[in-house]
């Protein structure tokens, strides 16, 4: 059995953080576990509010975690305060962690802001160094990158930026993005456009979250970053284009899609 841990926060709507890190691990077939870095009062209109976990409690969840069922990868989503990034950047040093997928989640789908400005810095300083891939949506390549993106040229070269900044592979998403559903992947010196049909669907809540989870589940198999990253990239493709629509606003994935396709018996 592969493990795959998430550290993130919960989303009561369960179609983004820590539920949809979960389910989307299941859904590959890997033993799922979670760090929970905060509770958030939200759904698919929006996030009224965020409760974080005292830095303790946080260090009490990795070092269950971490001495006992030792994951195999760990995907890194919301982590909204200064405290709080630094234990996990503690912690994930002191256990050694594999396969780190940093998810520097910032604004929810919805538009809800969900890190402090001042954590943002943190974040590159502590976390960034440790990850084994970032994966950071257009707006947040601006922000970390600290260049605006109108062009594809602009993302290669905001991408290129933090790749060189931190020493990490880069997976910059396009889903924020112009027409395609075009991401854009810098490993090893090497520019690789991993192409994306855009499905029109206003349900994307928590596509950020299933992708990195997707990913990370991946990694937990052994594959490599490249393949890793492109069926992850078709999972979220195909849990989109399913049409699921809950909710007043926009709506979450179906992350079961694969499993909904099989007859009852099988299931059960
Ligand atoms: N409408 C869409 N059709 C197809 N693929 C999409 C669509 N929207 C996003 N994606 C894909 O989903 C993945 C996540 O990208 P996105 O840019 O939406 O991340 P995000 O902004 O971090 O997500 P979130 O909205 O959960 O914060 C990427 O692989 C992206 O190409
Ligand atoms: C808890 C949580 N993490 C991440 C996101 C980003 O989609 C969200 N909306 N909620």
């Amino acid at each position: 059995m592969y493990k795959a841990l998430t550290i993130a926060g919960s989303d009561s709507s369960g179609g983004a953080g820590i539920q949809a890190d979960i389910k989307t691990m299941t859904a590959h077939g890997v033993y799922a576990m979670s760090v929970i870095t905060a509770l958030t009062a939200q759904n698919t209109t929006g996030v009224t509010g965020i409760m974080d976990v005292s830095k303790e409690f946080l260090e009490e969840q990795m070092d269950c975690v971490f001495t006992d069922i030792v994951p195999d990868a760990v995907k890194i989503g919301m982590v909204s305060s200064e405290g709080l990034i630094r234990s996990i950047s503690k912690k994930l040093k002191q256990y050694g962690a594999q396969n780190v997928v940093v998810d520097p989640v910032m604004v929810a789908t919805s538009g809800s802001r969900l890190i402090t400005e001042e954590a943002i810095s943190v974040l590159k300083e502590a976390l960034f160094p440790l990850a084994d891939l970032l994966t950071p949506n257009v707006p947040e390549t601006e922000v970390i990158a600290g260049i605006k993106i109108k062009t594809k040229e602009d993302m290669v070269k905001a991408t290129k930026m933090i790749y060189n900044r931190y020493g990490c592979p880069v997976l910059c998403k396009g889903g924020h993005f112009g027409n395609d559903a075009d991401d854009l992947l810098y490993i090893d010196g090497e520019i690789h456009w991993l192409k994306g049909e855009r499905y029109d669907n206003p349900n994307t809540h928590g596509t950020g979250c299933t992708l990195s989870s997707a990913i990370a589940s991946n990694l937990s198999k052994g594959y490599s970053m490249i393949e890793a990253v492109k069926l992850a990239k078709t999972y979220v493709a195909k849990a989109i284009d399913d049409n699921m629509n809950l909710g007043k606003g926009r709506g979450p994935l179906n992350h079961m899609w694969k499993i909904m396709q099989c007859d009852d018996n099988f299931i059960f």
